[in-house]
């Protein structure tokens, strides 16, 4: 195993860059996810790595070594594929023992292996088929089982549960995470799925039009979102934003919107600079931090029912601000809310978050 590290590194087509000056590294055993909307280059980010795409600036390091320019075979990273990348004319057993074949192992000592992952896999009884003879689990494993059969330094997966329907990918996921607290591989994993980043990740870089806005662990991003973009990407449904207009008042901080109901909150150094540039602020409440609430609740949000979502355990309920906005809560209920309906949602001040008019988190108190 072994850490990654990218200095500076772009990679443009014509004037377009893809991957904009980006730096992270990546610790030895670490599983990092890129995660993001379609288009924001994780996939040539995690290309470059492989070596599949060289940067136009910056460096690459893998253990330590630079790799910018070297051949993806003199890389030891094993690569598993979207599409699986499944040889069709070849049966299971040398799908998998392929990279044990281009690096010259006997065949007899290349089939045990293979088929030894095979059975980790819970695929070995199938090792005469071809890709085509089985399922896209089996497909998928088989991919997997083809990257683990030689020991890499870094693994680089892209977006590899993503032809898997939603059952198969659960179990697949779960045996990902498995396998990785069993392993310690250094793992990097392409995701537009926040909750499988969420799920695998010991890391997240969740990435924004070519650069990377957020790079912490999967309980940092939730709980302090760096920016509105990385709070309404992260969590099952999103962070609910909600445009306020701020002012100062008796030395606290009072905020305005329509159908808001929100006593003042405590003042601090960074809230008060935000407000000198603009006093367009925005408040950010979770799903799962709100609850129908009383007439006398404190901190409320109140507006007609859009929809109310049996989810068995849990409902979401979503109420319509107008003009588009809306604002969702995960609770548990057996009420009858009908369309129309005005509903009143209540939270804690402790579960308020705060952006400046540029979308950056405001910290709150003692962060
Ligand atoms: N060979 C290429 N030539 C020109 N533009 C490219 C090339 N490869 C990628 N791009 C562009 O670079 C941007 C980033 O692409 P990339 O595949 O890295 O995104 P992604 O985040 O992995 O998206 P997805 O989740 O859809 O795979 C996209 O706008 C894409 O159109």
């Amino acid at each position: 195993m072994a850490s990654v590290e990218f200095k500076n590194v772009t990679k443009s087509f014509g004037n377009f860059h893809a991957v904009s000056d980006v730096n992270f590294d990546i610790g030895d055993g670490e599983f990092v996810c890129l995660l993001g909307p379609s288009g924001c280059g994780k996939t040539t980010s995690l290309r470059m790595m492989a070596g599949l795409e060289t940067p136009t600036s910056g460096q690459i390091f893998i253990g330590g070594q630079e790799v910018t320019h070297l051949h993806p075979k003199d890389r030891n990273i094993a690569m598993v594929f979207q599409d699986y990348a499944l040889y069709p004319h070849m049966n299971l057993a040398d799908n998998i023992a392929y990279p044990l074949k281009v690096r010259g192992e006997p065949v007899d000592k290349r089939h045990a292996r293979a088929r030894e992952v095979a059975d980790v896999l819970k695929i070995g009884h199938l090792m005469d088929r071809l890709p085509s003879q089985i399922s896209g689990g089996q497909q998928q494993r088989t991919s997997l089982a083809r990257a683990l059969v030689y020991p890499a330094k870094v693994y680089l997966f892209d977006e590899p549960l993503s032809n898997l329907d939603a059952k198969l990918r659960l179990e697949a996921r779960g045996f990902l995470n498995h396998l990785q607290r069993d392993m310690g591989m250094t793992a990097v994993y392409v995701t537009h799925d926040q909750a499988e980043a969420m799920a695998l990740a010991t890391r997240i870089a969740v990435m924004d039009q070519g650069k990377i806005v957020q790079y912490a662990s999967p309980i940092e991003i939730y709980r302090r979102p760096a920016t509105t973009f990385v709070a309404n990407f992260v969590g099952n449904p999103p962070m609910n934003l909600v445009e306020v207009e701020g002012a100062q008042a008796d030395g606290r901080l009072a905020l305005k919107a329509e159908g808001l109901g929100i006593g003042a909150l405590p003042m601090t150094d960074a809230i008060g600079k935000a407000l000198a540039t603009s006093n367009r602020l925005t408040l950010g409440v979770r799903p799962e931090h709100l609850s129908l609430a009383g007439a006398g609740a404190q901190n409320t949000i109140v507006a007609p029912l859009f929809a109310n979502e049996n989810m068995g355990p849990e409902s979401l309920v979503t109420l319509d601000r107008g003009e588009g906005a809306r604002v969702t809560a995960r609770i548990f209920t057996d009420d009858h809310l009908d369309v129309s309906d005005t509903v009143t949602l209540g939270f804690s001040a402790e579960h308020v978050h705060l952006f400046d008019s540029a979308g950056n988190r405001i910290p709150a108190v003692g962060e």
